[in-house]
């Protein structure tokens, strides 16, 4: 992430949706209210992270919390563990979602944006994208990096600060849906799926991309092996230990891709397929609806 002189400009595409944490003076709106592009100044810093038994953190506003505190560095950090890996596995998640050319799609949980790009890349001028999240800070970045990385078909993006168990979008509205590392984030997986599922198009897919929760013991060790002895040393350089170990702890309570499968068949998806990719290290669950 490079440094950026002045106010994030890009926050001019930032629509305010339901998401509210307590440190946030934000009152519930819907896409189309106006911008208020300089609420980042009334902001209070968010609250320290509280940490439970084993690195857990239980509620919405801890998550929170937690990915504005990693935002600054999320972007280098992923670079550097996956060694720029973590590109490739989101493409194949972009491609999965099976987004075409004129397509209105979805990134739930988007982060700094890196699907949201990549889909708007793939849907074009005559697309429109819509990356959502709950972090002020991750959001702050994704619009700095559009406004920095420049594309004509940027334009087809809309970032929207709101919660991705409540989604503020009617009815059957996508073509295509991806989340990239947020499911396994979200407080109320089997909730999220509904919302999901509620929003896309019959027929279209979700292509949700994550660590793998494997059933080999020998994946397992070796993916708590390089958290414990790579990620969590070197985030501690940036005084994020506590945040990263996190990632160690969700990883164990997400689900297996056979368990994924059956949470997509339970809210109502016709197909679900579950895909390791990287070594096994990560996971694309595929649903239609
Ligand atoms: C994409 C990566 C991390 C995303 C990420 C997701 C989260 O939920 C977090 C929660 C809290 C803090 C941080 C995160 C977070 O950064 C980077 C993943 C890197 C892996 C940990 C290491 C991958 C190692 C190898 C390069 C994999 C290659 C396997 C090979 C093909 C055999
Ligand atoms: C690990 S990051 C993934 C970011 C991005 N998708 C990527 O692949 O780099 C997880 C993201 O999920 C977001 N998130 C977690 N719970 C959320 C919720 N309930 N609603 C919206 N966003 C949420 C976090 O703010 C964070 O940006």
């Amino acid at each position: 992430m490079g440094a950026v002189n002045g106010p994030p400009s890009a926050v001019r595409h930032l629509h305010y949706a339901s998401w509210s944490p307590s440190s946030l003076p934000i009152r519930c709106s819907t896409l189309g209210l106006p911008r208020r592009p300089f609420l980042f100044l009334l902001r209070s810093p968010p609250p320290p992270l509280r940490r439970l038994g084993n690195n857990r953190v239980r509620c919405s506003a801890e998550r929170n919390a937690l990915f504005n505190r990693i935002a600054p560095v999320y972007d280098n950090l992923n670079d550097l563990l996956s060694l720029g890996q973590h590109r490739s596995w989101k493409r194949m998640c972009v491609s999965w979602s099976g987004a075409q050319r004129g397509n209105r799609v979805l990134d739930l949980c988007c982060g700094s944006g890196d699907l949201v790009f990549f889909l708007s890349q793939k849907v074009g001028t005559e697309g429109e994208v819509y990356g959502l999240d709950f972090s002020s800070e991750q959001l702050s970045i994704a619009s700095r990096r559009e406004d920095q990385y420049w594309k004509a078909c940027y334009k087809n993006i809309e970032w929207i600060e709101g919660d991705a168990l409540d989604l503020p979008f009617s009815d059957s509205y996508f073509d295509a849906i991806t989340i990239g590392y947020g499911l396994r984030n979200l407080i109320d997986r089997h909730k999220a799926m509904r919302e999901i599922f509620r929003v896309l198009k019959p027929g279209s897919k979700v292509s949700i991309l994550d660590f793998n929760k494997s059933t080999s013991s020998l994946v397992n060790m070796l993916q708590e092996w390089i958290i414990d002895n790579v990620v969590v040393p070197t985030a501690t350089e940036y005084g994020l230990s506590q945040e990263y170990k996190y990632l160690k702890t969700s990883i164990a309570e997400f689900l297996t891709g056979k368990e994924l499968e059956k949470l997509a068949k339970e809210v109502g998806f016709s197909k679900a397929k579950h895909y390791e990719i990287g070594g096994g290290f990560m996971g694309n669950l595929v649903a239609t609806r």
